[in-house]
């Protein structure tokens, strides 16, 4: 099958060789010195589902028309990309690989002629050099749309990746969405301090933290009226105990979310941003926790903190310590 990828860095770059490595016809999107090495070299892949040397066609956008499309940049990126392809999208199914809430909602809009389905990838990637990626944690893939049944384009697109890595299609991705925002709690904490994930949940301090917004979250995510898909070992009656539950006891999330991590070294896809320069996704993760609190006519303190402190680390490009941040959150955190 001729499938495009659109967006290849961490994610992108491992469904791309993970398709390829089964036998389609992949295509891929890159820019700078990821175009190149991709052309030069191919798109290397190493750690969890083995290595692959993917030798993939690659352009600044979709040169030949895919029969089915994965968009797989940051969310803050992805009106543009989907601009930039619009024409050979129309018509196909365009899986939008993202986290956040908002992904599959603006592709709908941008893509009225495809049939745009979500997917929530629960595995972890990381862009190691121009050309290289690496699978830190191996884990499924959901894909749907909506709160009901998965629509027939989800089921198909789920079928097709799981010949290359395990992929479902769900019930209430709606619901999956925003227990996979409760799950992406962790990212900003790496990217304030520089550590991995595995590393931030084993501080004290930095665990607390975490705790906290993300049980302040879990609280928003209530008052918006959600009913918290099943994924991670996490599910609504699980997150309306933790929503309530002392922190000593409700820690004990960030500590299930660790020990599925493995011992590999996760940055988090924010963090990565910050090493490469980049602007970061926060406003979609956090961010988007402050937004649905205002929607709902409360506050969101813990992640609005969380968010602008990720954007003065973009700013500055210092890392603060965990003792800075205990320092920091101090006040919101009774
Ligand atoms: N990494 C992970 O472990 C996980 C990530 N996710 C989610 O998956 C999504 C992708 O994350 P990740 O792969 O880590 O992100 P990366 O930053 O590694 O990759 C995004 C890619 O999109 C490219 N891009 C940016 N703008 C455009 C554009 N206008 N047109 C085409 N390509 C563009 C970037 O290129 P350039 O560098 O040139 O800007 C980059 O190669 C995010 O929503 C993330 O939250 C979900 C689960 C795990
Ligand atoms: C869950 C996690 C942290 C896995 O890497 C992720 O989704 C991300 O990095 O954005």
């Amino acid at each position: 099958m001729r499938i495009g990828v659109i967006g290849t860095g961490a994610i992108g770059g491992t469904i791309a060789a993970l398709l390829d490595r089964v036998g389609h016809l992949v295509e891929v999107t890159a820019r700078g010195a990821q175009l190149e090495a991709i052309r030069a070299d191919g798109l290397r892949l190493d750690g969890g589902w083995g290595t692959h040397t993917a030798r993939v066609a690659a352009a600044e956008t979709l040169r030949t028309g895919p029969e089915l499309a994965f968009l797989c940049t940051k969310a803050q990126d992805a009106a543009a990309a989907i601009r930039a392809n619009a024409d050979l999208l129309d018509g196909i199914t365009v899986v939008v690989v993202q986290n956040g809430l908002a992904g599959l909602r603006e592709a709908q809009q941008l893509l009225p002629g495809s049939d745009c389905v979500g997917a929530l990838a629960l595995y972890a990637a990381s862009f190691l050099s121009p050309g290289r990626v690496s699978v830190t944690t191996t884990a499924n893939t959901y894909l749907g749309a909506g709160d009901g049944p998965p629509p027939a384009a989800a089921v198909e697109a789920a079928r097709i990746l799981d010949a290359a890595m395990p992929a479902f299609a769900i019930d209430n991705f709606t619901g999956a969405q925003w227990t996979k925002l409760i799950v992406n709690q962790i990212n900003a904490l790496p990217a304030i301090t520089g550590l991995s994930a595995q590393e931030v949940i084993g501080d004290r301090r930095l665990r607390a933290v975490l705790t906290a917004s993300l049980q302040e979250a879990t609280r928003i995510g209530y008052a918006r009226g959600v009913r918290y898909g099943s994924i991670q070992g996490l599910d609504d009656r699980l997150l309306r105990v933790v929503a309530r539950a002392p922190r000593w006891a409700a820690q004990g999330v960030p500590l299930l979310m660790r020990r599925r991590m493995g011992s590999t070294p996760n940055p988090g896809s924010t963090l990565q941003s910050i090493r490469r320069g980049q602007l970061t996704e926060i406003d979609y993760l956090n961010g988007a926790v402050v937004d649905e609190a205002r929607a709902a006519g409360q506050d969101a303190p813990i992640n609005a903190a969380l968010t602008a402190l990720v954007h003065e680390v973009e700013r500055t490009g210092a890392f603060l310590t965990p003792a800075e941040v205990a320092e920091r959150m101090r006040p919101l955190i009774s």
